[in-house]
């Protein structure tokens, strides 16, 4: 490949096409211009083009084949061992007033940020092609759908944008026909000179991951991971979108969407808020263990909400594909998931087995006796570190899962009956909670503590408040963010029925250790009591936290488990929950006078009720 001067660039050679945005045009060779790439090549979204970028990621040694007849058509990737994960350290939210982004934020200056991401980006791409992808998420045609276009110069991330988003043509002609969009540059920093050889995993060890909400512009340089890369998801469709919700009057979250249908055939649809790597993918693709009932996948970690006209709160998935944690996805635990990897995967970072298929930890019971590492190290079960890297993931489309709704890409989406929040939490909070109204939802949403885990980098256990799951994701002041959320239940009750929000841990440990409650397919009972709530016909008792199933409200027939463990699962402690109170008010502190009254009167309210029970 010849490396081209600066002057020729907007000349170089590109595919002739139809329609093409005149303003898309101009920004691409802008962005050329400082990115220096040696080519450009527009991504139409067919399957020929991702054949052949394929074909050409084998050739550079970024993945290889899997054995054919065990995963057909499928591939593993084995990333550099520092880009193995979510980076928030350097995931900045850039806003003229810092108080616009707020305490949970990496706040920069727009103008010094745009100098010092002119330093490293230009000549980034000196060697290599610019692809330039343009995206739609949410289904073309709904009157949610938002577009955008991103220039990168990794293979790898176009066809993982192929499989997460509606990538190509339909995309770009949306735009041609006047929809707004929003440009994304990326590149993995990793500029080739003449002549020089290429490394299977091009990334750098200084990273950006930059955010401009108000001018609704991404900025992502060093890395080619899943979330720092694939600026379709987290950057856009949660950082940016929850700008444009704010603004707009609908919410962008980090949810998923399910369908569920009891015995009785009357259907419900849930979203549910988990932080990463908390139980989003497995709640989506849950096989119930209850005989009759039936969970269907609409989405698995990203939910647009707004407000419909009949006055209902109406849900899509604005993604096309899952980007799912491997570890712990077994027969056991997910097999709709291992069913959905059957072909047409790219792996990230699981282990090899020598016939040439994957491996992680869970995928099985029993361990190979021989693997080759994430790393590409030779592996046996003595080695005494796991063979798939902790936040290894899957990238397969939407279609393939065999739990996939019908109606999953209903362009006027689906209504939503019930919105849960989660953590992961060893103590204190219980297996189930309703809230008593939408403020205390709200409340609810606003106070999740949850223990880290590898999805992004930092000390993996460590408890940190990541209200409504969004603490990486919301790409404004979060206190503004709990406002609209408010906000939001007030516009409902003005129309309609307003959704019961309820919270979840699966994740209580008792005192050996390990987890008091078996989790996955089990989550139905869960389900079942949450549906009776919102059918009116099973029974709650008050607790200071919210509402808990009342003696035998949840159906625990058949399952192993202890009344002693039962009893943990549900133990509200006050004086714990004195010293989360506690807590609560350290981290509104955060927020200043910017913090909405109503959940200071909400803490009030549970303090009060804390005392009251402790009399
Ligand atoms: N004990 C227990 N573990 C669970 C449960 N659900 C999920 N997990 C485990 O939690 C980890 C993460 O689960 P996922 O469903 O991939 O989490 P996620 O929220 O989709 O994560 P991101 O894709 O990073 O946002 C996996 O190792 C699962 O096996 C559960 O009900 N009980
Ligand atoms: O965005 C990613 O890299 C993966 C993911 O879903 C998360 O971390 O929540
Ligand atoms: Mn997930």
């Amino acid at each position: 490949m010849t490396l081209l001067d600066r002057t020729s660039i907007p000349n170089a050679p590109v595919a002739e096409r139809r329609q093409r945005p005149a303003e898309v045009d101009v920004w691409v060779s802008q962005i050329a211009q400082l990115l220096e790439p040696a080519e450009i090549r527009w991504v139409d979204g067919s399957t020929r083009e991702r054949h052949e970028l394929l074909q050409l990621l084998v050739s550079t040694g970024t993945i290889e084949q899997l054995n054919p007849d065990l995963r057909p058509y499928s591939f593993l990737a084995r990333s550099a061992e520092s880009d193995v994960a979510r980076l928030e350290s350097r995931t900045f939210i850039c806003t003229e007033h810092e108080a616009d982004a707020g305490p949970t934020n990496n706040w920069r200056e727009p103008a010094a940020m745009r100098a010092e991401l002119e330093g490293v980006m230009r000549g980034a791409m000196r060697g290599r092609t610019m692809y330039v992808v343009p995206f739609a998420m949410g289904p073309i045609g709904s009157p949610m759908a938002r577009f955008g276009v991103q220039v990168t110069d990794s293979p790898y991330v176009v066809v993982s944008i192929g499989t997460m988003t509606r990538m190509g043509d339909a995309a770009l002609d949306a735009i041609a026909r006047g929809a707004s969009w929003v440009p994304a540059v990326h590149s993995v920093g990793a500029p080739l000179a003449p002549g020089q050889q290429d490394v299977p995993w091009p990334c750098n060890d200084t990273k950006y991951i930059v955010q401009f909400p108000e001018t609704r512009e991404i900025w992502s340089y060093g890395s080619a991971y899943g979330g720092n890369a694939i600026l379709a998801k987290k950057a856009y469709a949660l950082r940016i979108a929850s700008v444009m919700a704010r603004d707009e009057g609908w919410l962008a979250e980090h949810m998923l969407l399910i369908k569920v249908t009891p015995p009785s055939g009357k259907s419900y649809h849930l979203a549910a808020a988990f932080p990463s790597a908390c139980g989003k993918t497995n709640m989506a693709m849950m096989t119930p263990s209850l005989p009759g009932w039936k969970v269907e996948t609409i989405g698995d970690d990203i939910a647009w909400l707004w407000i419909g006209a009949d006055g209902r709160l109406r849900a899509i998935n604005p993604e096309a594909g899952f980007f799912g944690v491997a570890p712990g996805t077994g027969m056991r635990t997910n097999p709709t998931a291992v069913d959905a990897l059957w072909g047409n995967t790219i792996f990230t970072n699981v282990a090899r087995t020598d016939d040439g298929d994957v491996w992680w930890e869970g995928l099985t019971d029993e361990k190979p006796a021989r693997l080759t590492d994430w790393r590409g190290e030779q592996w046996t079960p003595d080695s005494g570190r796991p063979a798939a890297h902790p936040n290894s993931r899957f990238t397969v489309s939407a279609r393939q899962c065999p739990s996939i709704a019908e109606d999953w890409d209903d362009p006027e989406g689906v209504v939503i009956d019930a919105i849960i929040f989660g953590g992961r939490r060893a103590s204190n909070v219980p297996l189930v909670v309703e809230a008593r109204d939408w403020d205390h939802g709200v409340f609810m949403g606003a106070t999740i503590a949850s223990e880290q885990t590898a999805a992004a980098e930092g000390t993996v256990g460590e408890l940190r408040r990541d209200p409504f799951a969004m603490l990486p994701f919301a790409g404004y002041n979060m206190a503004d963010y709990f406002a609209h959320w408010l906000d939001f239940g007030r516009r409902l009750r003005r129309s309609a029925r307003v959704p019961r929000v309820f919270q979840v841990n699966w994740f209580r440990k008792g005192a050996d250790g390990s987890f008091l409650w078996p989790g996955f397919g089990e989550n139905a009972r869960v389900l079942e009591w949450m549906v009776g709530r919102l059918d009116g016909q099973i029974g709650a008792v008050d607790s200071p936290i919210g509402s808990l199933p009342s003696d035998g409200a949840l159906n625990v027939e058949g399952l192993e488990l202890d009344e002693a463990a039962l009893t943990e699962l549900f133990r509200v402690d006050p004086a714990a929950f004195e010293a989360e109170a506690d807590d609560i008010e350290a981290f509104f502190a955060t927020f200043g006078d910017r913090l909405p009254v109503e959940l200071s009167r909400q803490l009030t309210l549970l303090r009060d009720r804390l005392a009251a029970a402790q009399q």
